[in-house]
């Protein structure tokens, strides 16, 4: 059973307009959409679409906190949310006809003592992977993530910027860089594929089992244990690009959690992440044809590779 952490979740506002207002001006728009968010409860999300156990928990609060809570509960999503006195954020995706502006805020101050009540909350659950996602809130540093890894005979997966990817310093089953948390984490200028080879094979000397490396419309990599991946992206009409890493890591996570090769796992999650980007903000589109679009998604192995 796979437990999600997301210590800063958000209320995801998605609204497209055709163009930015001017200064001045005022946009109007009906096509909006508000939904749960936050890393690791989209990743939730993903696994309850792609039949994989899971629960949602991390830390939310006041009625924003309460309407992502509440959402999951009407989505059949399980979740074990510790609340707090600060209020869960509101994040902003404008859509335009060919632009996607993103405006995160920085969520609400979180003590030691939250953490205590989390850690309570996850062994409760009896995880066998614990998925820890997104942003740290105020008030928490890498080390709160360590003492999650550490807390249990879990093991644990993390998709977090950057500079906590080089801070962690338990030892983490898998990691999710995009290439500019790939540059951060290694302290190297990404700028080819080549590049991002090298990064990602330097993240697994630095504590990361497996590393997904999410690449936009160059696909992905997998650092395994074995060698080195790479999955071109399949074609798809990509309305935005939010939640595209998450729906990889579920579709990664998934296949893993079922007991398939990294390779499958690899397919698996590219092929989620072209359905997802297919639709807006963080909405699930339906996933039941995911193994079908398997075959479809071309794998090579960079360099000498035998699983
Ligand atoms: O500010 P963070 O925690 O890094 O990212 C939060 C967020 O942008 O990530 C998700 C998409 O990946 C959204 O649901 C959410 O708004």
């Amino acid at each position: 059973m796979i437990v999600t952490v997301t210590l800063n979740p958000a209320v995801d506002h998605t609204l497209a307009i055709p163009d930015l207002p001017e200064d001045g001006e005022i946009a109007r728009t009906d096509d909006a959409r508000v939904d749960p968010g936050g890393k690791g409860i989209n990743v939730s999300k993903y696994l309850v679409e792609l039949d994989t156990e899971t629960t949602a928990t991390g830390i939310t609060g006041d009625f924003l906190g309460q309407f992502v809570r509440d959402s999951l509960t009407e989505k059949g999503i399980d979740s074990d949310f510790v609340d707090i006195e600060g209020r869960t954020r509101l994040n902003t995706t404008i859509l335009t006809a060919d632009s996607e502006y993103k405006i995160n805020h920085d969520g609400p101050a979180v003590n030691g003592h939250a953490i205590e009540t989390l850690l309570e909350t996850i062994e409760r659950n009896d995880p066998d992977t614990v998925v820890v996602g997104g942003s740290l809130p105020p008030g928490l540093g890498p080390d709160a993530i360590d003492r999650i890894a550490r807390a249990g005979d879990w093991q644990t997966a993390v998709d977090v910027g950057g500079d906590v990817l080089r801070d962690l310093d338990a030892s983490y089953t898998l990691c999710k860089p995009n290439r500019e948390e790939l540059a951060v984490a290694t302290d190297c200028s990404i700028d080819s594929l080549e590049d991002c080879y090298d990064a990602v094979e330097r993240l697994q000397t630095m504590g990361y089992d497996r590393v997904v490396a999410s690449l936009g419309a160059d696909g992905a990599i997998m650092a395994t244990p074995d060698g080195l991946l790479h999955a071109a992206a399949l074609e798809t009409t990509v309305v935005d690009t939010v939640g595209a890493g998450d729906s990889l890591l579920a579709g990664v996570l998934a296949a893993l959690e079922r007991g398939a090769t990294d390779e499958e796992a690899l397919r698996s999650g590219v092929a989620v992440a072209a359905q997802v980007v297919s639709v807006p903000g963080t909405t699930v589109p339906p996933l039941d044809d995911v193994p079908t679009r398997l075959g479809s998604v071309p794998v090579s192995s960079p360099e000498p590779f035998s699983q």
